[in-house]
This record gives C-alpha cells, structure tokens and sequence, in this order.
C-alpha cells in the first residue's frame, strides 16, 4: 500500500482529485468506483472546479456507486443518488446513462445486485475505486463480518455506522437499517483501489489497517492489504496515532 500523506482535509481532497484526473487523461474510457459520506466531498469540489476551469470531460466516463440506502428514493435527499447528484453529477459532463448506483427502491433486491454485478462485468469492471473507511473499518456499506468473497449484497447496518451517520439526518431515528452495497470481493477486483482518510475519528481505523499484518472478516478495510495496488491519502490527524508519525 502506497501512503500519501496531506497536510489537512483540503490538501488530501485536492490530491486525491488531482489523483483522479490523472486516470481520467491516462484513460478516457475510465470505469470510476465513487463513494459518498462525508469524506469525498471536498474532492469532488475540486473535480467539478477543474472542470469549469480546465474542461476535463467526462462524456466517456462511467461511474459505479458503492452503495444506497434501502427505502429511499433517488429525491430524498438523504440518497445516495441525490448525494451524488448533487455533490458531482449534475455539475460535470457525465452523461446520465453512464452514471449507475444500486437501486434501494427495488423490489426484488436479491435481482438488483445480480445485476449491479452484471453492469459492472459489462464495463469491463472497475478501474479506478475511490473508498472512504468507516470507524470500524467498514470499506463501502460492508460491515464487520463480512465475508471476503461477497458480491454485491444486501447488508443490516451495524449501530455504530447508524450513529455515525445520523449527523446527515434529522434523527437517529430516520437512518434506514439496511442498505445495498458492493461487496468486498467487488471491490478487490477493481484495477486500483484510492482511500481517502481524514481526522481524529478515523485514526484506530487508520492505524489497524497501516500497522497491524491482520487480514481478518472482523476489519473489513484489512481486506485491501490483499490488493495490489492501493494508495491511500491521509491527513495528518488521521495518521497521527501511527508509530511513525
Ligand atoms: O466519509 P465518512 O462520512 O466518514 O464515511 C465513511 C464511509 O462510510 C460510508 O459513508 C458508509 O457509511 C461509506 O460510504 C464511506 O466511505
């Protein structure tokens, strides 16, 4: 694992996206793997200021989300896809219908991640996958206990991401208990693998996954030290339990 260190949350955004960029000049039909929470956001800031700035057109890229949340609609702004919607799609040349996220709206949910995987097949799989990390070092919505060669799935979210994630909602109470998410073995099948990290909450995580040789189903971010090729960008609050810091 390549470590890449910033100095704060707006140095390690603005690297990641020129991180990006770089894959999306290197390769313009570039398959993305994009996250949502609140890390990335300042990345794709910076992606959508480059491209009112410098014009990097995304007319031949597809991008893949990582999960959704069970039960809502693409306009509740609680979303996934309102999220991304919002935080990138709408503000760069991508068009629509290289743009796919699971649909937590589907009836039969066991059919929408069959063909979520399928989608993803068709495209070639992934090329770049963008990752943030949960404080239990959950890697999209897979939550400890996760098994490695897991698929695309339906997973019940466990009380800590609920409570981590409750800050986007008006109640704890409003947080849905499942969601649909890429799984691990997904995920290590993409060509490289970007993690992004910042802050205090996120320094065990961090910590774990960079210092201990575990690869264990009860730390599913220790799943990476499996991949070849993964960077992760961190921040120096994030790093900063290291014993190298
Ligand atoms: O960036 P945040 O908000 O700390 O979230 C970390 C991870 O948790 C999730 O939001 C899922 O809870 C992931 O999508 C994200 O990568």
């Amino acid at each position: 694992m390549q470590i890449i260190k910033g100095k704060n949350y707006e140095d390690i955004s603005q690297k990641a996206a020129q991180f990006i960029l770089k894959r999306i000049h290197e390769n313009n039909r570039l398959t993305l793997g994009l996250a949502t929470g609140g890390t990335p956001r300042r990345t794709y800031e910076y992606l959508i200021k480059d491209y009112e700035n410098n014009h990097t057109s995304y007319q031949t890229v597809s991008s893949f989300n990582l999960d959704e949340y069970i039960g809502l609609a693409p306009s509740d702004p609680n979303s996934y896809h309102y999220y991304m919607y919002k935080q990138l799609f709408s503000k760069i040349d991508i068009p629509k219908d290289q743009i796919f996220l699971p649909n937590g709206l589907a009836t039969d949910l066991a059919n929408e991640c069959l063909s979520y995987e399928r989608k993803i097949k068709e495209y070639g799989g992934i090329d770049l996958q963008l990752l943030g990390i949960g404080e239990n070092g959950h890697i999209g919505f897979n939550e400890p206990g996760t098994p490695f060669n897991q698929r695309t799935h339906v997973v019940s979210l466990t009380e800590s991401t609920i409570e981590a994630n409750a800050r986007f909602f008006d109640s704890i109470d409003e947080v849905p208990r499942k969601a649909i998410t890429v799984g691990i073995a997904t995920i290590l099948k993409s060509k490289e693998i970007l993690l992004l990290v910042t802050g205090k909450s996120k320094q065990a995580a961090l910590k774990r996954l960079i210092e201990s040789n575990e690869v264990s189903e009860d730390f599913p971010a220790s799943a990476l030290r499996k991949h070849e090729n993964v960077t992760i960008i961190a921040d120096e609050e994030a790093l900063s339990k290291l014993e190298s810091s």
